[in-house]
């Protein structure tokens, strides 16, 4: 199957069977048999279209209004030409109509195939409606970033224009791939010198110190990465941890722990001495965690499936020094590596996770030692999932107060941000995830 055939399928059921990006992606590069060109060119074209969405279809607009009712496939193969014309100054226009006509043909019928090269033809001749024209500046950074108007209000008021037109310039840009170097089988200039005599191009990361990052290519495709000397995670995920900062032989609960990216960098920084507990709502999720450890020679994690709203069934009260709770969240921080979210995610996927993060706290704080650490942290970048969480956990919890050694913890560049024990990553301060970490110990 051609390249644009099988995006074509690929955005389909992203869409229309609300499957992630990179799993389908993945599926698709290996049903295809893709060589690294067609791959690379694949992985543009889908996820390219994901996150153009909304601008490609105000683009598209004017030139579909005598068109009736549109089959959904014939929508998606022109935005993903579409995109191609915009955006990709490698793929000559001329090639992306005829290809979408092909295509056409063969799914449809002659009526289809002649408004697909129609409407392509006629916006190349007329030239794209202008975003510009868009008075209210709200509305026009949505279209012009493809993100939904409700989301981009509520980042400009949270953060004021400048920072929400920051943060949704920066998820449209693919990331790079980062690793963790497992620190218990190589350093990080180890790990750096045997990147690159397997020919990768790999420099070290932005503001993690255990942090590597890919210049081109994917850091898990690799023999590095096969021997247990890597782990793929972002750099400000890599913050967590740290934050949490365990010692060795001590015993730690991560309370959302799949697929194990937390609960494996915590079981290395204690030098794989006292235990890890890790635990996650989904069995199969658990079984990951699982693989992850074998992988990186821990053994000294432990795991569990379990809702973690019922931890207080199954451990004792003060059991442990340390506890993490990743909670899910929106994850509106990483919109670059999941783009769909930004269209499928509601305002009530905000209130109903608010509720679930607060349940997981209630449950795991008797669990902690008096003076043990407790570490909150989501990928998003709402203040409801987190500033507001955390003020209405110490509101219910006067045992609880906020550690203010966060920042001396951070690494240097990453102080600025931390605010009485909090810390709010944006994906365009360091070219990382958007990320909350809060730090909060219990009273002795
Ligand atoms: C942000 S992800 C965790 C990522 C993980 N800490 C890592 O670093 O690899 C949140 C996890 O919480 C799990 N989860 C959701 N609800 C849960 C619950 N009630 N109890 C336990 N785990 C839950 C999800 O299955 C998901 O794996």
């Amino acid at each position: 199957m051609n390249v644009r055939e099988l995006a074509l399928d690929t955005l389909l059921a992203i869409e229309q069977k609300g499957a992630y990006s990179h799993l389908q992606l993945n599926e698709a590069i290996q049903k295809g048999r893709l060589d690294g060109r067609d791959a690379a060119l694949l992985t543009e074209i889908v996820y390219g279209t994901v996150q153009r969405r909304d601008t490609l279809d105000y683009y598209l607009a004017p030139f579909l209004r005598k068109a009736r009712r549109l089959e959904p496939w014939v929508r998606v193969l022109l935005r993903l030409t579409l995109y191609q014309m915009v955006y990709l100054d490698r793929v000559p226009d001329r090639a992306a109509v005829f290809e979408a006509v092909e295509i056409a043909k063969r799914r449809g019928h002659r009526g289809i195939a002649s408004l697909v090269n129609g409407v392509l033809r006629a916006i190349g001749r007329e030239g794209l409606p202008s975003i510009e024209a868009v008075d209210d500046a709200g509305k026009r950074l949505a279209l012009a970033t493809s993100h939904p108007e409700w989301l981009v209000r509520r980042w400009i008021q949270q953060y004021g224009y400048e920072e929400a037109a920051r943060m949704c310039e920066t998820n449209l840009r693919p990331p790079q791939s980062t690793a963790r170097v497992n620190r218990l089988r190589a350093t990080v200039e180890e790990a750096l010198e045997r990147l690159r005599a397997e020919g990768m191009q790999a420099i070290p990361g932005h503001v993690a110190p255990e942090a590597i990052r890919a210049e081109k290519g994917n850091l898990a495709h690799t023999e590095t990465f096969r021997a247990g000397w890597l782990t793929i995670q972002d750099e400000s995920s890599m913050l967590v941890a740290r934050a949490l900062d365990p010692a060795p032989g001590e015993r730690v609960l991560d309370c959302c722990a799949a697929p194990g990216g937390k609960t494996t960098h915590i079981a290395e920084r204690m030098d794989g001495r006292g235990e890890v507990v890790a635990v996650d709502i989904h069995e199969r999720k658990v079984m990951m965690i699982e693989q992850q450890a074998k992988r990186l020679g821990l053994d000294n994690v432990a795991t569990l499936a379990l809702d973690s709203r019922r931890l207080g069934e199954r451990f004792a009260p003060e059991s442990f020094d340390r506890v993490l709770v990743d909670a899910p969240c929106t994850g509106f921080g990483v919109i670059r590596r999941k783009p769909e979210i930004k269209y499928t995610k509601g305002k009530d996927a905000i209130a109903a996770l608010v509720e679930i993060q607060q349940a997981i706290l209630r449950a795991a704080a008797p669990l902690l030692k008096k003076g043990g650490t407790l570490v909150y942290s989501t990928c998003t970048v709402e203040r409801e999932e987190n500033e507001e969480a955390i003020a209405r956990f110490l509101a219910d919890h006067p045992d609880f107060f906020l550690d203010a050694s966060l920042a001396e913890r951070m690494p240097e560049p990453v102080r600025p941000h931390v605010k009485g024990g909090m810390l709010q990553l944006l994906p365009h301060h360091f070219d990382s995830d958007g990320f909350f970490i809060a730090r909060l110990r219990k009273k002795v």
